[in-house]
């Protein structure tokens, strides 16, 4: 755990069940290795991490079990470790590869960016070799000018207790990467004749391991494993397929038919998500003794995802599955591996990885204090715009920070994506690895300007209205009708309890949408229904309020004293979604192109900028800076 981290106190609620295959899945950890310094639920290191796998490895070679670590991408965008580099992950992936995967898929972020895609090529997809699957991702390599595979197109392997596994890595059909990559889609890649052959491969298979950065459950817009697992099934009636997916930063566990389901697992070193599997015929694997087995065979009608869409397996299955969310701290670890947190639990090189992300955190300053916040405002615990929603404050920063002087009396309307948002903000010490957290990307502020009011005043609203960008977390991620409660299953972490923060959250008691403690005992957190129902979650909590925010948020400035309409504005947006503005201004007669844009402010000034300049200036952020709860803020930014 790092300096500054607070160790959870809530135990998990009992053992897991091992079986004759099990995994540790991790995805979209988008670099927070270090864990969350405010939340205790969640506060282990990748060290702790490190020394966890360690245990966990040995009690599965004691029982003569299989264990896969499986990671389903996203490493960047998230935290100062990974994204206050250049490129990003240039410090935060060699943390990462301290874990020993198995199998390992690329993610859309490692995409977005043409410095990060070729960090991903040149040095992390070599250290994992042919663990690392990007079935239908290529780029340009630079030396012959063509387009190659970033990692493998797939892994076939016997595992040490004669498991046979043919496995791909497959990314969504993501249309955001930079030009120097090419995603090729689902429904291409399984016209393939090297897909096919692997699927049709002329030695034995007792499973196929699908992972990918990619929605587990089929229904969801976005995920293409759908269209994978019809491919492998109409080939194969009777293997087991099973899928590992990400992308939406959920837990999930989707079952496809009686040998096939997905396991997603969450987010931000939020979720360790475990999985196991009994009932191969061909394995030397033992079952576990002395643990609890898998018992739940898998149901496809559990919850209607698949509607007869799909073809289903032809003989009966023996198989028997398992599945828990972890909360990611060292408590959980310990109960499940060493029993105990004292000093059995943490290896030399558990010990080695820690320590190395305190000193990367030193050297990159990330605990350097902007300001002290003054209260907790969250992503998606409180409507949109309400007092403690993080888009209120947004917008008041926004009109205050995003000021180009030369034009700073004209009125101006500013839009961000919310998606550009990660994660919430919590009261204490503001510092510059909090300013990555909120909000990692380097994208800056364009502007059209002298845009008539008339036709700049509708583009919010159209671009609400319309599928522009995916945000996180939002039911329309989900392509079926919300289970019963669904909507307050899907959220935001309590921040650690400080004695500050329950005076303040006590006084709030009452205000819709405000995160307090409810009269169960227990602390709030995930609570997930999956098709096994919903006993998935391994520490039991209350659930926190989950609102659906909309796609993209408007800031004015300068506008009229008087409070009558301006005839023009400056239009303001970030460079993300300019293309998206120009369409949607085209639809309320505005003919403009991207000629007609260019950056209001230098391009250095990014949606990680303007959140630390309100935080410098605005006196109720500076005036409890000297006595800023939390001893990691240590110095500050000027
Ligand atoms: N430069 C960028 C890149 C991405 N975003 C936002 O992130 C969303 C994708 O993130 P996932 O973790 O869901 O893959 C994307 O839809 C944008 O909202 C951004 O703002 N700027």
């Amino acid at each position: 755990m790092q300096p500054g981290a607070t160790g959870a106190t809530t135990v998990p609620k009992g053992p897991l069940a091992w079986g004759q295959l099990n995994v540790l899945h991790t995805t979209d950890t988008h670099g927070w290795l270090l864990g969350h310094l405010k939340q205790s639920t969640y506060s282990a290191d990748w060290g702790d991490y490190v020394s966890f796998v360690k245990h966990m490895r040995q009690m599965a070679t004691n029982m003569s079990v299989d264990l896969l670590l499986i990671d389903t991408g996203d490493l960047h965008d998230g935290t100062g470790l990974s994204d206050s580099t250049s490129p990003d992950g240039l410090l935060s992936n060699p943390v990462f590869e301290n874990v020993n995967y198995d199998l390992l898929t690329i993610g859309n972020h490692e995409l977005y960016v043409t410095e990060v895609a070729y960090e991903t090529f040149n040095n992390f997809s070599k250290i994992y070799g042919d663990k690392y699957l990007t079935s239908n991702v290529q780029i340009i390599n630079p030396s012959t000018g063509q387009f190659e595979y970033i990692g493998q197109q797939y892994r076939y392997f016997t595992t040490a207790h004669g498991l046979r596994i043919m496995s791909f890595g497959i990314l969504y059909d993501f249309t955001g990467n930079s030009n120097v990559s090419k995603i090729i889609k689902a429904a291409d890649l399984i016209q393939e004749q090297w897909f096919k052959n692997a699927v049709n491969f002329d030695q034995p298979i007792d499973l196929f391991v699908v992972l990918g950065h990619n929605p587990a459950r089929p229904t969801n817009d976005a995920s293409t494993f759908g269209t994978i697992f019809t491919a492998i099934r109409n080939a194969r009636p009777d293997i087991p397929i099973q899928i590992f997916g990400g992308h939406t930063h959920v837990r999930d566990f989707a079952v496809y038919d009686d040998k096939t389901t997905g396991l997603e697992s969450g987010r931000y070193c939020e979720t360790l998500g475990w999985f196991s599997m009994s009932g191969f015929n061909q394995s030397t694997a033992k079952n576990p003794s002395n643990y609890p087995n898998p018992t739940q065979p898998a149901v496809p009608v559990a919850s209607g995802i698949v509607n007869g869409s799909y073809p289903m397996s032809k003989t009966p299955s023996s198989l028997r599955y398992f599945r828990r969310y972890l909360d990611w701290n060292r408590l959980t670890f310990a109960y499940h591996s060493t029993g105990s947190q004292s000093t059995t639990f943490n290896t030399r090189k558990g010990d080695f990885v820690t320590d190395d992300i305190t000193a990367i955190r030193q050297q990159l300053n990330l605990s350097s204090l902007y300001g002290c916040a003054p209260q907790t405002w969250c992503a998606s615990c409180a409507p949109f715009q309400s007092e403690n929603n993080i888009y209120s404050l947004l917008a008041t920063a926004l009109s205050a920070t995003v000021i180009n002087q030369t034009r700073a009396d004209n009125a101006r309307i500013i839009i961000i994506n919310t998606g550009s948002v990660r994660y919430d903000l919590i009261e204490g010490p503001f510092t510059y690895d909090d300013s990555f957290i909120v909000s990692p990307f380097d994208d800056a502020f364009q502007f059209i300007p002298d845009v008539p009011y008339s036709e700049a005043s509708q583009v919010l609203e159209i671009l609400n209205a319309g599928p522009y960008e995916k945000r996180d977390l939002t039911t329309r991620d989900f392509a079926f009708t919300p289970l019963s409660g669904i909507e307050t299953d899907i959220c935001i972490n309590p921040p650690v309890h400080h004695n500050h923060a329950i005076r303040s959250r006590s006084a709030l008691s009452g205000s819709p949408g405000v995160i307090r403690r409810q009269n169960t005992g227990l602390t709030p957190g995930y609570t997930t229904i999956d098709d096994f129902g919903s006993d998935g979650d391994d520490t039991p909590h209350s659930s926190i309020p989950y609102y659906n925010q909309p796609n993209d948020l408007q800031a004015n400035a300068s506008f009229p004293t008087d409070g009558s309409d301006p005839s023009i504005v400056d239009l303001i947006f970030l460079d993300f979604i300019a293309s998206d503005v120009i369409s949607a201004l085209s639809q309320v007669g505005g003919n403009y192109t991207m000629a007609d844009v260019s950056y209001y402010l230098p391009k250095t000034f990014t949606t990680n900028s303007y959140l630390p300049e309100y935080a410098k200036t605005a006196p109720a952020w500076q005036k409890n800076v000297p006595n800023c709860p939390v001893a990691a803020a240590n110095s500050t930014i000027n």
